[in-house]
């Protein structure tokens, strides 16, 4: 239950949950998609506008050049990231946040009922590209660190922020840019991330580990100009058809991935890990219905889990240099690009897998007789993430989870990839924890992305109450650690 400091937040968020949602609408307005070059401009302006509020608030903001010397795979340049502080109590535990501000490609085409850049509420949802990844999250925090300082409270904790606009694109030029600034994180005590979703549409989850990512390029080329189809049909290799029995050779119609080796490495399923599948509450009605998928390639939730969380997977994202517009276009593209990539899990290595897809797709190219010319590159990847469940920093968030919505959390892995996870954990050596607020149906990187008012609020009070949470662990442990000095 909360305590009377806790109910005034409360209190204090709640009425001012409409001014919350303005803001988020403002923010969801920007059409900050870092995938596609002629949005790169909004993407910097989303960074600017979140520095802003973060410098309202008090905050000392710095804006990071990340590498202009080394421009994206797209050859533009990156926007800057923000590392901002706000509070240097030495007696208090210092919080750093990491969000990002930049979303996934929407348009009203692709099929949203409502303009994916216009915050919309409908029966307590509100619609928008970036309203649950990764805006909502970050306002929430944002709201919740105010929310002390609109009633002059004392903050329980220092603040950090790490904020970034290409998390969408694979978090270009950030590893270089924490490496650099190592000293950023010197006094940071917990590093907190709400990137991801809860596993159920009701019930709080916290999140242990994510798989990683290897973004595949594969492009196959015949010449400098596309051909008529009627004039040259018939007559010659077709990089299309290439390209497409390359991608063909990929997975099986189980969704097994057929290139030799990829599976040698993963970290076998233990009895252990078996049981913490087997205690989750999942409901796969829900889960299917959310996808709006009738059948699934696995029937049990424990094979569900495993599949989405601690097995590597492949998906094939998409063709460059096809028509993709309605109509036909009898033409023979001259260059096609696939994409696709493998979600891949601990223990496997990145370079190994790099090197057995490159071997493969150039062993089934190579019984195709093609004289196109065949180009395998890797443009992003980056790697998967595990916590120990028994930081101090998960004791906290269960508490808080606890008291804002009355449940315990599910304790949750993640299949998505958050490339910052794993890079801070390695360098800085600090807690790093996921704490999601959105629900499993909340649609993201699809057209129907939205986070619930009902989450946004409570998210934000569950922010709020961690912040107290994390105050009190750390005079816990101070006290404990004097008292051993003592002895
Ligand atoms: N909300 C996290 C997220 O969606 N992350 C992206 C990051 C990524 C991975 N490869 C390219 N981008 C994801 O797709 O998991
Ligand atoms: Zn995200
Ligand atoms: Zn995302």
């Amino acid at each position: 239950s909360s305590s009377g400091l806790e109910n005034q937040i409360f209190q204090y968020i709640d009425l001012h949950q409409n001014e919350f949602i303005q803001t988020l609408k403002e923010w969801v307005a920007v059409e900050s998609d870092s995938i596609q070059p002629e949005r790169r401009q909004n993407v910097t302006q989303m960074v600017e506008l979140t520095a802003d509020r973060l410098r309202a608030m008090g905050a000392t903001v710095e804006l990071v050049k990340l590498c202009s010397h080394k421009p994206d795979v797209q050859s533009l340049l990156l926007p800057p990231l923000i590392l901002a502080e706000l509070g240097k109590d030495p007696q208090k535990p210092t919080v750093c946040f990491y969000g990002h501000v930049d979303v996934q490609p929407a348009k009203k085409e692709d099929g949203w009922k409502t303009d994916p850049y216009n915050l919309t509420e409908i029966d307590g949802n509100l619609y928008g590209r970036g309203a649950t990844d990764n805006k909502g999250p970050v306002l929430a925090w944002i709201n919740a660190v105010e929310s002390f300082r609109a009633l002059k409270l004392d903050t329980p904790v220092n603040h950090k922020f790490i904020i970034e606009g290409m998390e969408e694109a694979g978090s270009l030029g950030l590893e270089e840019i924490i490496k650099e600034n190592q000293r950023f994180f010197s006094d940071v005590d917990y590093i907190v991330i709400s990137d991801n979703l809860w596993l159920s549409n009701r019930k709080p989850a916290l999140t242990y580990g994510t798989r990683g990512n290897i973004c595949f390029s594969v492009e196959v080329q015949c010449g400098e100009r596309d051909l008529h189809s009627g004039s040259f049909g018939g007559i010659i290799h077709e990089p299309m058809t290439d390209l497409i029995a390359l991608l063909d050779s990929l997975v099986d119609t189980s969704g097994r991935i057929l290139i030799p080796g990829v599976y040698d490495d993963v970290a076998s399923l233990t009895e252990e890990e078996k049981k913490l599948y087997e205690a989750i509450e999942f409901d796969l009605e829900e889960y299917k219905n959310n996808t709006g998928v009738k059948k699934f390639l696995y029937d049990t939730k424990e094979e569900i889990l495993s599949h989405l969380w601690r097995y590597p997977s492949l998906s094939i994202h998409g063709i460059e240099g096809a028509f993709h517009e309605p109509g036909i276009k009898t033409a023979i593209p001259a260059k096609v690009i696939g994409k696709f990539s493998i979600r891949q899990v601990p223990h496997m290595d990145i370079s190994i897998v790099k090197r057995q897809v490159i071997k493969y797709l150039e062993d089934v190219f190579s019984k195709r007789n093609s004289p196109n010319k065949l180009k395998v590159s890797v443009p992003i990847s980056a790697m998967p993430w595990v916590a120990d469940i028994n930081d101090p920093l998960y004791t906290a968030a269960r508490t808080a989870i606890k008291t804002v919505f009355g449940q315990d959390p599910e304790m949750i892995r993640d299949g998505a990839t958050i490339p910052i996870a794993q890079m801070l954990q390695n360098i800085t050596r600090k807690s790093v924890m996921m704490l999601p607020i959105g629900a499993a149906d909340d649609g993201e990187h699809s057209q129907k992305e939205k986070i619930s008012r009902y989450n946004y609020i409570q998210g934000t009070k569950l922010f709020a109450t961690l912040f107290l949470e994390i105050a009190k662990l750390h005079g816990q442990l101070q006290e404990a650690s004097n008292t051993t000095t003592a002895n």
